[in-house]
């Protein structure tokens, strides 16, 4: 019986493969140091010899680490707290569901009492700034700490609960992609915890602490820095306000809780996704009121796609009857489930990632055009979002075939109309 449900093995391996996998799990801590030691250069041009990594004595603080330790602990005793509503993922294969809490956007607040009541009692923020390489390799070492005990925990976790992209057989494989799909600790379920709330609230720390270095450096936060940290944080914000959404992504559906998502939760995004406000610190730009006008209404228009596209097919999965939908025509398919093919979704195959896109561009916009680096992000997330979707849509072929084939024909472009 419980055969039916046992994961089948990994057979179409992503990323290249096992030497795909390994040469990530050291080409992402690389390019995190990389970027950091280039930012901090006067030049920070991406053309110059890379500058020499400081020895490991100095990058290693057991300050650093236990303050990044009491950060991650702070997250999960907030996580724990009874406080928001509890609600079900998707049906897992063995016809379970687990339960989560949705108290992300609880626990900002709780964080940012704390935060605040740590300033008014003297605390200094730049301390993230004047440490940031240290942070940066204790979290590297909280990541790969992490992923080596999730991969030990999964080699005894029943093979109903396996990760369906990461159970290939091979250890550097799955330990990348992560071997277990829901790896908890009684209820406290470390995938779910990691993907918002340490990363994505230490995202939003480290720009605030940038702007609180720029501030104690020239006197006064510019306007470039402000635009940065409040077009992100307003992401952040809608994300955490957005919880309950990230039950259906491909990364708490599909992926397991590997390297991949344990170092791009908890060191990936908040040391690079926070290079802009990094760059600002030390390579100041004038921004004029037209030029940042223009920036806010790039943001504005990103944000309005993200969101309306992202809450358009959220609202239709949860209830396709819901009188903000029901205006909208579909295409039916075998599985009983009904695929959009206007409104957001009938634009392009994924508009939220054009609007993710948009938004990319309007967060580097504010570093000026004299640089690459600051760009850095734009291109990454260009990769990452056209990898994504084309796992999405091999995905989508194989759940709802003919279909799916339809929707592609009745919507051409995947991203960019008219372009891709
Ligand atoms: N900032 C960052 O670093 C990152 C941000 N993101 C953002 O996260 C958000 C979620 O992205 P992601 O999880 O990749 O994928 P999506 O939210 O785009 O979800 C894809 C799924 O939506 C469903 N779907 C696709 N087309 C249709 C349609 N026409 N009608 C109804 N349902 C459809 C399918 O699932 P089903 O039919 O099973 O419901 C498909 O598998 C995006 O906004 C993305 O930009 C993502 C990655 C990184
Ligand atoms: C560089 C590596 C090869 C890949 C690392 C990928 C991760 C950094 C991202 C994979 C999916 C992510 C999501 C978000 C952040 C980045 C990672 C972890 C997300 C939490 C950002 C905020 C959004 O609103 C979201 C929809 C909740 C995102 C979900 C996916």
């Amino acid at each position: 019986m419980m055969d039916r449900y046992k994961i089948p093995r990994t057979k179409e391996l992503e990323f290249g493969g096992p030497l795909g996998a390994m040469i990530l799990i050291f080409l992402m801590p690389a390019t995190v140091f990389y970027l950091l030691l280039t930012c901090r250069t006067e030049q920070a041009s991406v053309l110059n010899f890379p500058p020499p990594l400081p020895p490991l004595s100095t990058l290693w603080s057991p300050h650093t680490f236990l303050l990044l330790l009491a950060w991650v602990g702070l997250q999960a005793a907030l996580y724990m707290l009874p406080m928001g509503k509890v609600t079900e993922g998707i049906v897992l294969r063995d016809k379970s569901r687990l339960q989560y809490r949705i108290n992300a956007f609880h626990a900002m607040g709780v964080t940012a009492l704390v935060v605040g009541a740590g300033l008014a009692a003297g605390l200094r923020l730049s301390y993230i700034y004047d440490h940031f390489l240290q942070l940066a390799f204790s979290a590297l070492l909280l990541a790969f700490g992490l992923s080596f005990l999730l991969y030990f925990k999964s080699l005894f976790a029943p093979e109903t609960t396996l990760a369906p992209g990461g159970n290939s057989g091979n250890p550097i494989y799955d330990f990348f992609m992560g071997h277990e799909l829901n790896p908890r600790i009684g209820s406290f379920d470390l995938k779910y915890f990691c993907e918002l709330r340490p990363g994505l609230l230490g995202w939003a720390l480290v720009n605030m602490a940038m702007l609180v270095k720029e501030t104690e450096l020239r006197g006064s936060p510019s306007l470039a820095m402000l635009l940065v940290n409040a077009f992100q944080l307003l992401y952040v914000v809608d994300a955490l306000w957005n919880e309950e959404a990230i039950l259906t992504t491909m990364d708490i559906v599909h992926d397991g809780f590997g390297f991949m998502l344990t170092f791009g939760d908890l060191a990936w995004v908040p040391f690079i996704y926070s290079l802009q406000a990094y760059f600002l610190v030390n390579h100041p730009q004038k921004l004029s009121l037209p030029m940042a006008a223009g920036i806010l209404l790039l943001n504005g228009l990103g944000y309005c796609i993200f969101r309306s596209a992202n809450s358009q097919k959220n609202t239709f999965r949860r209830n396709p009857n819901d009188p903000r939908v029901t205006g909208l025509k579909t295409i039916p398919t075998a599985t009983g489930r009904r695929l959009l093919v206007s409104g957001w979704w009938g634009f392009v195959r994924h508009p939220n990632y054009l609007g993710d896109l948009i938004m990319a561009l309007a967060w580097s916009l504010p570093c000026g055009l004299t640089h690459v680096l600051p760009y850095f992000y734009v291109f990454y997330f260009t990769v990452l979002l056209i990898h994504r979707e084309a796992r999405d849509e091999h995905q989508c072929l194989r759940k709802y075939g003919l279909a799916w084939q339809e929707y592609c024909q009745r919507v051409p472009y995947r991203i960019f109309p008219y372009l891709y």
